[in-house]
């Protein structure tokens, strides 16, 4: 009698970061919606001087992967995504994914500042962002497809990104997608993935 035994293999991919989901956020979703398990390593801040001079360029998150570490958030995010098929599905729809993301920078930034500020200035922040986000999101509406996703009729990392982002943005104006229908059907669609939302559900509570 044959018998067969299942060594449980080691995940591919280390993601490490700090106990936050800020920066590492867009990769753990890219991971989550793909279904591909990965080590998600959370590292105290006490950790970090001894770790920070084997980092390419100083700074988490970093990506290991086959005996290399990759930075850059969403360059991480990107090789990701790319490596799981949620890339685009032609190289002019990677493009357009790639052009959402780099822009979503923008309306990540402004909303960043206002955990940033000190007390007195948190307000102008939030006044700032008011006023930058409809123009902003009026943009993203335009350029959105009918289907419940930024680009093309499938999902990609454009619509994980965009979810991420928006949501903290939704935390501060809640009404900022009233009346974008397309985009409030992205918001729908990424928290519908059976994958996501166990995700979701499951993901350490940190305070950003
Ligand atoms: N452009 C980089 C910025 C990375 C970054 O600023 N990382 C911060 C944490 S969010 C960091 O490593 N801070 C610790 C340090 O610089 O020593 C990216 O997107 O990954």
């Amino acid at each position: 009698m044959e018998i067969c035994f299942r060594i449980p293999m080691a995940p591919k991919y280390r993601l490490v970061y700090f106990n936050l989901r800020a920066r590492a956020e867009p990769t753990r979703l890219v991971f989550a919606a793909a279904g591909v398990d990965y080590e998600d390593v959370r590292i105290q801040r006490d950790e970090w001087p001894g770790l920070k001079p084997n980092t390419p360029m100083g700074q988490l998150p970093v990506l290991e992967v086959g005996g290399v570490t990759i930075c850059q958030s969403m360059a991480i995010a990107r090789y990701v995504a790319k490596e799981t098929g949620l890339a685009g599905k032609t190289i002019l729809e990677q493009a357009q994914a790639d052009m959402l993301v780099d822009g979503l920078d923008d309306l990540r930034g402004k909303q960043a500042v206002i955990r940033k500020a000190p007390e007195d200035r948190k307000e102008q922040c939030k006044k700032e962002l008011a006023d930058f986000a409809p123009d902003f999101l009026s943009k993203y509406e335009k350029l959105c497809g009918p289907q419940g996703h930024l680009v093309g009729d499938s999902l990609t990392w454009a619509d994980l990104v965009f979810y991420d982002v928006t949501s903290k943005v939704l935390a501060v104006l809640p009404g900022a997608l009233d009346d974008l229908p397309k985009l409030s059907k992205v918001m729908d669609t990424v928290t519908a993935n059976e994958r996501i939302a166990k995700w979701l559900a499951k993901r350490p509570d940190t305070p950003h």
